[in-house]
């Protein structure tokens, strides 16, 4: 069964953009947890876009035991502020699983992986801190990334999918490519020991196609589309609706 992990971030982007309370991150946590996500993913920037470093504690004390905690980020973006660091944040709150993503501070949003040939060295002493915590590792990675075997000497986890590529070639009718790249990774992915996560402009729209071509899927995380949908048609049967299509 592939877990969705339901990510808040958009919902912090709405708070903050009023400067108040509403609306508030827990009640959407609990709301998409009653209504049967297996997880809730949140990318704290130290920019402080949307996430706060004080949203991810919260979230760990209203999630604690109940659905997975996946925290992503860049760990080797600065502090700043009131950010303390993605790694000082995993040793506070000790989520279930820490995905690695390397984004720069000023992108928009996440749009690349890892380069594993190249980054594999200055990964693994942040994996092995991050493992001591007692945090599953995930690296964010593009379709068609090689190094995966070394990822699994570093003690790497997980690889995430970056789905971006998928969802513009979906859009665009002209999928098939793009989508056994991913397969072709997840497959690759799988041989060498790493378990398949996915995320990245997944919607109700494309997520199907994608389920059926990735056998052994173990968990999507997605936001943008899914909070969106939500302003139509309610968080809680939005929630439905994807665990409908991954079941
Ligand atoms: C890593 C990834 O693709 C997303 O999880 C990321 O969280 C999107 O970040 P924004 O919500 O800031 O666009
Ligand atoms: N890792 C992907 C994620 O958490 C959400 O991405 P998106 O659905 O907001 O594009």
């Amino acid at each position: 069964m592939t877990l969705l992990s339901v990510n808040l971030n958009k919902i912090a982007v709405l708070r903050n953009s009023r400067g108040g309370a509403e609306p508030d991150i827990i009640r959407a946590a609990h709301t998409c947890i009653d209504a049967g996500c297996g997880g809730i993913t949140v990318h704290p920037r130290p920019d402080q876009r949307h996430v706060r470093p004080d949203d991810v504690r919260a979230l760990a004390a209203a999630l604690r035991g109940r659905v997975e905690y996946n925290i992503e980020g860049n760990p080797f973006a600065a502090a700043r502020g009131s950010y303390p660091g993605l790694i000082e944040l995993a040793r506070e709150v000790r989520p279930t699983q820490v995905t690695l993503v390397p984004d720069s501070d000023g992108q928009i949003t996440s749009d690349h992986g890892f380069d594993l040939e190249r980054d594999i060295d200055v990964l693994r002493p942040i994996v092995a801190q991050l493992r001591d915590i007692g945090c599953r590792v995930s690296l964010f990675v593009d379709a068609g990334a090689t190094g995966l075997e070394a990822a699994v000497g570093i003690g790497v986890q997980r690889i995430e999918i970056y789905t971006g590529p998928y969802a513009h070639a979906f859009a665009e009718g002209n999928v098939q490519e793009e989508l056994e790249r991913c397969a072709d990774t997840a497959r690759r992915a799988q041989h060498a020991g790493l378990a398949v996560n996915a995320g990245h402009d997944l919607s109700q729209a494309n997520l199907g196609t994608f389920k059926a071509a990735i056998p052994g899927l173990a968990e999507v995380s997605i936001g943008h589309a899914l909070i969106g949908e939500a302003l139509y048609d309610g968080m809680a049967t939005t929630v439905h609706r994807y665990l409908q299509i991954l079941r």
